[in-house]
């Protein structure tokens, strides 16, 4: 899905990128994981054709990114960031049908009616249905990040670039997030690369991990092998525990105050 050979990239003087070399076979869902200002949106922003690489190349599909226009580019890709949607007086139902703007031709149509069911059918999954005529300025955050959801499936994209999707949800909607994305990426064999904070949630639902410090890749591989004591305190500087999930089998963290009593 995505082959990305020898990318570096800087602002001004700062490297912020060096070198990186990283394939994702269609279907996977990686988790990005890293310190802040590691790299990881820059990453993103690179892969969705916001920013250009200063060296090497980015391929999807087997074709150059730059070879796509945006509108081919935008079947193919959805992105979703942290804060999805801005506070417009857009209602939601609308804002889930905008999800299906590469489809339509230049009046706003599309060629299939099918349309319509789709898009109903995402917002009962999501349960938006309710939501259906509210303006998102009235939204609270995470009602805001499902309609945001919505109208990415609307897009029916083969892959989703999330950049910290669940940083404003609480816990029931950081779960609920998680397992739509991972229904989804089971139904429809969806390609997913989401940065997370959350190493917890991390390890729960991405196949791989690719660990970024400093715009290098330190490590990429399945949860268990990445996720090590050793790892986290080099790449994060703080000391941790690692506890196998009774369900799962995932590793998962606790983490250690910094003074010992
Ligand atoms: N448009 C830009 N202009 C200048 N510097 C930038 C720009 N975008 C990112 N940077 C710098 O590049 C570095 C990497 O930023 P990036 O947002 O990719 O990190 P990140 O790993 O996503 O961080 P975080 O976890 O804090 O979101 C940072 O030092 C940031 O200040």
């Amino acid at each position: 899905m995505i082959e990305i050979t020898g990318v570096s990239k800087a602002y001004g003087r700062q490297h912020v990128l060096k070198d990186v070399y990283w394939r994702v076979q269609a279907g996977e869902f990686w988790g990005l994981i890293g310190p802040n200002g590691s790299g990881k949106t820059t990453l993103l922003n690179l892969i969705s054709g916001v920013e250009q690489p200063d060296a090497g190349s980015i391929m999807l599909q087997g074709a150059p990114l730059s070879s796509y226009t945006r509108k081919s580019l935008s079947r193919k890709m959805a992105v979703l960031q942290q804060d999805g949607l801005p506070r417009v007086a857009y209602p939601v139902r609308e804002v889930v049908e905008m999800g299906r703007f590469p489809y339509q031709d230049w009046r706003g149509r599309e060629k299939h009616e099918d349309n319509v069911r789709l898009v109903e059918g995402i917002m009962e999954k999501l349960e938006l249905t309710e939501l259906a005529d509210r303006p998102l300025s009235v939204l609270s955050g995470g009602q805001r990040q499902r309609a945001a959801l919505g109208k990415v499936m609307a897009q029916q994209p083969e892959l989703v670039l999330l950049d910290e999707p669940t940083t404003y949800l609480d816990l029931r909607y950081q779960i609920q997030f998680m397992e739509l994305i991972a229904d989804w990426q089971k139904q429809d064999g969806l390609t997913v690369v989401s940065v997370l904070h959350d190493l917890n949630l991390a390890a729960l639902f991405c196949d791989r991990l690719l660990v970024i410090s400093e715009g290098g890749i330190v490590a990429q591989g399945p949860p268990d092998e990445i996720l090590t004591e050793k790892m986290i305190e080099e790449v994060f500087g703080v000391k941790s525990h690692l506890v196998v999930h009774p369900d799962t089998k995932t590793p998962q963290l606790l983490l250690q105050r910094a003074i010992e009593k």
